[in-house]
């Protein structure tokens, strides 16, 4: 039997997170996972997260990787650089999650845990199942806007989850290599749904785990009104273009 334990790789996109990343790298050491690396995705912040996660690759608790991008290309396009370099050097596992500390770490190892011992294929961190929650005072237009996303993204592409839009996640390797990540073109939210709808047209499962979900207290979010817009239209073009992704 094979105990040795997979290499995990935590992949970051940050924008402007000087503040927040060396917390969430704290945060995860603490966890003492073993063969957990990072890998931080940066679009060449003006706020000189870059170097803030150079120094952590040099003095930080756990390994820190870094893979700097010339110019700000958008969440999914971050995502999709980082998981490729991590499927490159042989990651195993790889979590993705906001640098924002909206994401609970502790959660992590109950994501690996499922993934590794069910057929689960990813692993999402679900503020809307049973036990998962939003902390704070959400706004009830954002509540409202979140649930008809939801309740958007499943009744068009019957995805049969609960947080449709979730950005934090737990991947086997080979899902992400069956899916073909590296020709993922969607960003924003619509990123998280491609991803999904990639995974249920492979009749692969998604699995949810509860979450507690933090509102970011440093730092601003990056959603734009046209990141929101493509989120209305990928649907559409999912279902009824190309047929196989
Ligand atoms: N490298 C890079 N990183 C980016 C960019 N835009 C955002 N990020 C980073 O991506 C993370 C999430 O960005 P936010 O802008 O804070 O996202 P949000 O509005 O809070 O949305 C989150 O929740 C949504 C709903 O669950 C998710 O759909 C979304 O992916 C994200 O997790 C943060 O670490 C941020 O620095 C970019 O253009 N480039």
């Amino acid at each position: 039997m094979n105990n040795v334990a997979p290499q995990i790789t935590v992949v970051v996109p940050t924008y402007n997170e000087r503040e927040n990343l060396p917390k969430l790298v704290d945060r995860l050491a603490a966890l003492k996972i073993p063969n957990l690396a990072v890998l931080v995705v940066d679009d060449n912040s003006p706020d000189g997260t870059g170097e803030v996660a150079d120094k952590l690759g040099i003095d930080g608790p756990i390994p820190v990787g870094v893979l700097h991008r010339t110019a700000k290309d958008g969440l999914g396009r971050a995502y999709v650089a980082g998981m490729t370099r991590a499927l490159a050097e042989n990651a195993d596992i790889v979590i993705q999650m906001d640098a924002d500390l909206s994401h609970p770490s502790e959660v992590i190892p109950a994501m690996i845990e499922i993934l590794t011992t069910t057929d689960a294929a990813v692993v999402l961190g679900s503020r809307y199942v049973e036990g998962g929650a939003v902390a704070g005072d959400w706004p009830w237009h954002r509540k409202a806007l979140s649930a008809w996303a939801n309740f958007y993204v499943n009744a068009i592409l019957r995805l049969h989850v609960k947080d449709a839009t979730a950005g934090f996640k737990a991947w086997h390797a080979k899902t992400l290599r069956a899916i073909d990540v590296e020709s993922v073109q969607s960003n924003g939210y619509a990123f998280q749904v491609e991803m999904n709808y990639r995974v249920v047209q492979r009749g692969m499962k998604i699995a949810e785990t509860p979450i507690r979900f933090e509102e970011r207290t440093d730092g601003v979010s990056k959603m734009s009104l046209a990141v929101q817009l493509e989120s209305a239209l990928v649907p559409w073009k999912l279902k009824f273009g190309k047929k196989s992704l």
